[in-house]
């Protein structure tokens, strides 16, 4: 079974009638969404909100009642992917460059629960990139900044043109290799003119839900690290 649609449906188990349901991107948290308009046909009432354009369109193909980011004051649970989850369950995400959205809806939920196939696994974060969002108009010097901080910064690319977020923005992959102090990284990012948010999801989870490809899954929560089944 695939390990991504295993630790996604696990996480849906966790929705309940009457919430408001944040839907991450990407890969895992495709399977989430599709999970949850199952329920959805099955008699669950949610209302959902959707953290990029893509899982929008998703989320309306399947016929997820959605809210926009303006019609809500919290979220009652979010289920969304992630890049890397270190041993502290600290994240690096953005690699579908909806970081912003994302820690949006994760900053404001009641439970964000985080959904990885075993391979997202690390010791320290770092050997994936770092997603930074970042203004256009600015973008020399603000990437200047971001070299300062000694990484190696890259405006992520599509097809020959620079990415665009669905904020309007450029993504920055600026690689660390190892990220000693999250904590104070994602500070000193969000500190530089010009950035508007960065991938580091510093201390958020609920829980981590890793999927494995022999069908299992492992509950990680930030300090009880038990529940392999
Ligand atoms: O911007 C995208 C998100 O942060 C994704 O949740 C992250 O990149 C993980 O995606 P996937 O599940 O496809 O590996």
């Amino acid at each position: 079974m695939n390990p991504k649609q295993v630790a996604a449906e696990k996480a849906v188990e966790f929705v309940e009638d009457g919430m408001i349901v944040g839907l991450g991107t990407g890969s895992t948290a495709f399977w989430a969404t599709q999970k949850i308009a199952q329920r959805i046909s099955e008699g669950l009432t949610i209302r959902a909100v959707a953290s990029s354009a893509s899982t929008e369109a998703l989320a309306g193909q399947l016929g997820i009642p959605l809210v926009p980011f303006s019609g809500i004051d919290h979220i009652d649970i979010t289920i969304d992917g992630a890049d890397e989850v270190d041993d502290q369950l600290n994240l690096i995400k953005g690699g579908g460059g909806a970081l912003l959205r994302e820690k949006i809806l994760a900053r404001n939920s009641s439970r964000f629960y985080v959904v990885v196939d075993e391979t997202k696994r690390v010791h320290r974060l770092g050997r994936f990139p770092l997603p930074v969002e970042i203004v256009p108009f600015a973008s020399n010097l603000t990437i200047h900044r971001l070299q300062e901080l000694n990484c190696e910064p890259v405006v992520r690319m599509v097809q020959g043109s620079p990415f665009i977020t669905d904020n309007g923005n450029l993504i920055v992959d600026c690689s660390f290799k190892e990220i000693l102090n999250p904590v104070e990284l994602q500070q000193q990012i969000n500190l530089i003119p010009g950035v508007v948010e960065n991938g580091l999801f510093v201390g958020m989870p609920t829980a981590v839900v890793v999927g494995y490809g022999d069908g299992t899954i492992q509950i990680l929560e930030p300090q009880n690290r038990s529940g392999h089944s």
